[in-house]
């Protein structure tokens, strides 16, 4: 019976999307800059020959018509397309989702772009139920800068930070020993429930430790709390039909805890590759082991670090064999994204991108799989693997799958 694992590389974009225009982002290219800024930087071209045989290079230069400056590379020997969104935002929530066959449709609310961004009434309701003595942030701002410049006011004062992006996101930073982790969360239970009105896919608990500005760092305990998503994902479906769907990372956050029979949490690529190998080697047949990679997102996308985020891909493919050596006949190994967070753009927020379609199954034969109009062909090839009932959207390419044995 068959089993699949998804390798969700955080933010790992492959070329502008053709509605990129609309947010901004004509010209981004997350893979194709990075390792353009890292041959830059170096001098050297970077070498990824695991993830170009899974077809990530070839992807990325059909989607954008880029040559990708890596150093000599294997021919594919995997499924390689890419694939446009059709949900309305470049969130996580909208693209995991969709990926799962259930894209957003309609539109998530979304704080402008103003100081003070967040409503009155929101913040004094927040303030009055949590019994904190007011805010601080209040503005669109980048996770790490604003700890910088507000951290320090924070410990003094017990004023959580809250602040925004261009997603639909409401995130609280707190510090972990000072103001408490438990309080944190429950700060962001609360604000989960004064914004389910305001259409905001997510609260994010960012806790963080350090006494001063230049010391302060985010822990491994960011907690997500999201909507639920708006239809049963092949997640739910697959759980419904007796199968395991295991989460490693923040998966089950990001689907709000539905369709998920079991959870693990690591913290920084190497232990959620590790312990992905770990529950892939024991998991059962009807499994679906789905990993989160969030370091490329967080730690390199949104920071702009275009080479920090070249030598963790780095890291990611010189992992694979030993991921690749698991799978077993009746195993689909699937590698993609979310959205873009090109590391040479400007400003810290996502980029609207093609993502890479990855499949591959032991002794397979090569396969373009071209252009794909939805991530939900994801979702949708999972449904026909596992032999579920056909997801809404999404067009398969598990029968493709079959014939290259
Ligand atoms: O700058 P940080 O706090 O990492 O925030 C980023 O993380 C959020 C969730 O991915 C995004 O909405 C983006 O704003
Ligand atoms: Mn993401
Ligand atoms: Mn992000």
């Amino acid at each position: 019976m068959a089993r699949a694992l998804i390798l969700m590389a955080d933010s790992l974009g492959i070329g502008a999307a053709p509605d990129a225009h609309l947010f901004g982002d004509t010209g981004a290219n997350t893979f194709a800059h990075l390792l353009a800024a890292y041959h830059g930087e170096t001098g050297q071209k970077l070498a990824l020959p695991n993830l170009a045989k899974l077809g990530l290079i070839e992807a990325c230069q059909r989607a954008s018509g880029t040559v990708c400056q890596t150093a000599p590379a294997p021919e594919p020997i995997a499924a390689f397309g890419y694939a446009k969104e059709l949900s309305t935002g470049k969130d996580t929530p909208s693209g995991h989702w969709e990926m799962a066959g259930v894209p957003v449709l309609f539109d998530w609310g979304y704080f402008p772009k103003t100081v003070p961004c967040f409503a009155d009434d929101f913040i004094n309701e927040l303030v009055k139920r949590t019994n904190i003595p007011g805010i601080l942030g209040n503005c669109h701002a980048s996770g790490t800068t604003i700890l910088e410049q507000l951290g320090e006011e924070h410990i003094r004062t017990g004023k959580p930070i809250c602040y925004t992006s261009s997603d639909s996101v409401f995130q609280i930073a707190a510090h972990e020993a000072h103001f408490g982790l438990e309080k944190l969360y429950e700060m962001c239970e609360v604000a989960r429930e004064l914004l389910d009105e305001m259409n905001i896919g997510r609260v994010i608990a960012r806790p963080f430790l350090g006494e001063s500005a230049d010391e302060f760092a985010r822990t491994g305990n960011r907690r997500d709390y999201a909507v639920l998503p708006p239809a049963p994902t092949v997640l739910d479906k697959l759980k419904q039909a007796g199968g395991q769907v295991i989460s490693i990372g923040k998966i089950s956050d990001i689907y709000a805890h539905q369709g998920i029979t079991e959870k693990h949490k690591a913290s920084g690529l190497i232990n959620l590759l590790d312990k992905t190998a770990e529950v892939f080697s024991h998991a059962a047949s009807n499994s679906l082991v789905f990993t989160n990679l969030v370091d490329f997102d967080e730690k390199f996308g949104h920071r702009r670090n275009a080479v920090g985020y070249a030598e963790a891909l780095a890291q990611f493919d010189a992992y694979l064999p030993r991921l690749l050596n698991l799978l077993g006949e009746d195993d689909l190994l699937i590698i993609t994204a979310d959205h873009g967070c090109d590391p040479t753009w400007p400003g810290t927020d996502h980029t609207r991108e093609y993502v890479p379609v990855l499949a591959y199954r032991k002794n397979m034969s090569p396969i373009d799989l071209g252009e794909r109009n939805s991530f939900a062909d994801i979702g949708q090839t999972l449904a026909q693997w596992f032999d579920l009932p056909a997801m809404e959207y999404g067009e398969s390419f598990a029968q493709s799958l079959n014939k290259a044995i």
